[in-house]
């Protein structure tokens, strides 16, 4: 199995420091989402994985080996840095025929990834005539073409639609199961939440979380409970004598924060509350993600570029 290593990794541009002495592992067998505010540093970590840029100190490695001494690359690892590469003239079968030939991949290969990318049916159309959901599907297609161990995909939901969305969460979901290695960028945090077990967060270059998923959010994001009574009086009352942070709402329910479901219902049940609702509100991850970022955004760390 193939990790992607990253050591002591730093890149600049100029003056400025687009990687910063990164160091981290992505895994095999689950999703790595890879997050951060704009300019903070993955697509250029994802380019320099794929040696498609030189850093200027420190390593990436895919099992152990830069990406130009693998050999096939193609076979190996599968990117999707940017959905317009395809030629617009040419038809999406086309595209990925040249592709296959050219990194020797059995022809099959291409009927396989246009069906399981949902292009199957469009694949004779030239793809200038396609839609930005539909160039988002062939940039995958092509990333999935010689069936790589490890995938790395910068915002692939860019231009999906609902359906697209569902669907390339299955899809990473069932890449990991199948035990490759998959580091997905993304803005849409309840999208990463939805298929990432594990996330790398960037700030600025520097590495500021390696963490899974369900331990990022319960370290920062405290969660809430919301409950109702038919005995609003005996409830009030119950949580203010236990000093239970809350927030009464007009239609009489509360929310109690900084506690459980499972503590606060055995507490009515105890004391013989009438419950009409009690239910958990586990944080976010898009709630623990601006908690860690809100210090670390660039625009509010770099002076004024004129
Ligand atoms: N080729 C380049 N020349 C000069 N500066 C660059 C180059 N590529 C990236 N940078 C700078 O490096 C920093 C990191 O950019 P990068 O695109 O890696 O961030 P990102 O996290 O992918 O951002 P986004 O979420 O906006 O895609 C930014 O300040 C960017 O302006």
């Amino acid at each position: 199995m193939t990790s992607i290593d990253v050591r002591d990794l730093t890149k600049e541009y100029g003056t400025r420091r687009a990687a910063d002495g990164l160091g981290f592992s992505v895994r095999p067998g689950r999703v790595t989402g890879f997050l951060g505010p704009n300019g903070a540093g993955k697509s250029t970590t994802m380019r320099l994985v794929l040696g498609l840029d030189r850093p200027t100190a420190g390593t990436a490695t895919i099992g152990g080996r830069p990406y130009a001494a693998l050999r096939e690359p193609l076979r190996r690892v599968g990117a999707l840095l940017d959905a317009g590469a395809a030629h617009p003239s040419r038809s999406a079968r086309d595209h990925l025929r040249a592709l296959a030939a050219s990194n020797r991949i059995p022809g099959a290969r291409v009927d396989a990834v246009l069906e399981q990318t949902g292009l199957a049916e469009v694949a004779r159309r030239r793809v200038g005539t396609y839609s930005l959901g539909m160039r988002q599907r062939l940039g995958i297609a092509a990333a999935l073409l010689g069936d790589p161990e490890v995938i790395l995909l910068d915002e692939p939901a860019n231009g999906l639609d609902p359906e697209g969305i569902v669907w390339i969460r299955t899809l990473l979901r069932g890449l990991a199961a199948d035990g490759r290695t998959v580091l997905i960028s993304s803005h849409l945090m309840n999208e990463t939440a939805s298929f990432a077990d594990h996330l790398v967060i960037l700030g600025r270059g520097r590495l500021l979380a390696d963490t899974p998923v369900r331990e990022f959010i319960d370290a920062r994001v405290q969660p809430e409970v919301r409950v109702r009574s038919s005995d609003a009086g005996a409830l009030g009352e119950l949580l203010a004598r236990h000093g239970h942070d809350a927030v009464r709402h007009t239609d009489g329910a509360w929310t109690v924060r900084h506690t459980r479901a499972e503590e606060l219902g055995h507490l009515l049940a105890q004391e013989g509350v009438p419950v009409l609702e009690l239910a958990a509100r586990e944080g976010t991850l898009e709630q623990a993600y601006l908690d860690l970022t809100a210090a670390e955004a660039e625009f509010t760390a770099q002076p004024q570029e004129v």
